[in-house]
């Protein structure tokens, strides 16, 4: 880092760093993570899961594949903001349209360079996700006591429903599939199953996958009632990722959830949609100190034994001691042991905490989509 810093980040615990502001100017107040993917930056700043969040990225070089229209998980980035080791590496990618810093700027999202990330993953690690103000100004005239008091009185992501932010305004179809695997596999011949979508916050390559696997998709919004739902008479029913705390979505999700349940279709739910499946079925879901947020996670699947490497991005999860009788914890993390997945036993009704749409990530568990449209056409 050279010249007067125009970016500074203050943790609630007083701790100060200082590095070059990218992106927009302004201030902003947030919970602070860690990501440790090595590709797909654009892909995490606009996962809506990451809304109230600035992420940590401590693979280094960040910019080197610009950004481009198609790796947009949603229309804006959601993330708060970025740190990163190094001002943004220039773009030199074919797929390239844009430099990373002018992308952020026009979507108001500040970047902050030039942090020593590894010391500030260890304090994520020591403190738990810890509350913080980012700022960048030109002038560098940072007000270090007033940033200080704003990062402590950032409420955190406990108790906040922010589902309701990044949902649709209305319904919508999805048809677009993922791009095809090298060797041209897709499903696009298999019977198409009609199914609900509900978008708590939704990346676009859960919705790619689903139309690969054979669904043909309609997305309702976080707050549809479950008569929205059954009207449309779904073949199954998708519960999406999205941000926040679980317990606070549940509030209204939950007992969508309970009447759809009843009904007995398949339903298949990912990260937040896990965990409010989860709460629906009786168990709680807890605050992790720092969660999991990154592209090469073992998970294991208690039931086949495999192990998939797996992308991941949660601060909550679900108490595998509170699952009740007749829900089996299928897969667990192979770092922490923490549940990983869920099935009730003898329907189709299942669920993961991890990404298995991957982007960023490795593919290993893109068989959840098949499994899903294979338990429909039972
Ligand atoms: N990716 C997600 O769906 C995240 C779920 C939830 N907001 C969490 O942080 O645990």
């Amino acid at each position: 880092m050279t010249g007067t810093p125009t970016a500074c980040l203050a943790l609630a615990d007083g701790t100060i760093f200082y590095g070059m502001g990218f992106g927009a100017t302004g201030e902003t107040t947030a919970e602070l993570c860690f990501n440790t993917a090595m590709t797909g930056y654009q892909e995490i700043m606009t996962d809506p899961s990451y809304a109230g969040q600035v992420v940590t990225f401590t693979f280094p070089h960040i910019g080197n594949t610009g950004v481009n229209p198609e790796d947009d998980e949603t229309a804006e980035p959601v993330a708060a903001g970025m740190v990163v080791k190094w001002d943004p590496t220039r773009a030199s990618n074919w797929r390239s349209v844009e430099e990373l810093g002018p992308w952020l700027a026009k979507r108001n999202r500040i970047g902050m360079g030039g942090v020593d990330t590894r010391r500030l993953t260890r304090a994520i690690r020591q403190q738990g996700a810890p509350h913080v103000a980012l700022s960048h100004r030109a002038d560098g005239k940072f007000d270090i006591a007033a940033l200080v008091a704003k990062a402590r009185a950032f409420q955190g992501l406990e108790g906040l429903d922010l589902a309701k932010e990044v949902t649709c305004a209305q319904s919508y179809r999805w048809n677009e599939m993922r791009w095809a695997w090298p060797d041209g596999y897709t499903s696009q011949d298999n019977p198409r199953h009609k199914v609900v979508a509900i978008d708590f916050g939704a990346k676009r390559n859960i919705l790619r996958c689903l139309a690969s696997a054979g669904c043909d998709v309609t997305v309702l919004p976080a707050t549809a009632t479950a008569q929205d739902v059954l009207a449309l008479k779904p073949d199954g029913v998708f519960l999406s990722n999205g941000p926040g705390d679980p317990a606070a979505t549940g509030v209204y999700a939950v007992p969508m959830i309970k009447e759809v349940l009843a009904a007995d279709l398949p339903v298949f739910g990912i990260c937040l949609g896990h965990q409010m499946l989860a709460l629906a079925l009786g168990a709680k879901t807890i605050k992790m100190n720092h969660g999991h947020h990154g592209a090469n996670h073992p998970v294991k699947d208690r039931e086949t034994g495999k192990v998939e490497i797996t992308s991941m991005n949660h601060g909550f999860t679900v108490d595998s001691q509170t699952l009740p009788a007749g829900v089996t914890e299928t897969h667990v993390s192979l770092f922490d042991g923490s549940n990983c997945g869920i099935r009730v036993a003898g329907k189709p009704i299942f669920s993961v905490q991890y990404h298995p749409e991957a982007s960023p990530g490795p593919q290993d568990s893109y068989y959840l989509f098949e499994r899903f449209a294979e338990a429909m056409r039972a």
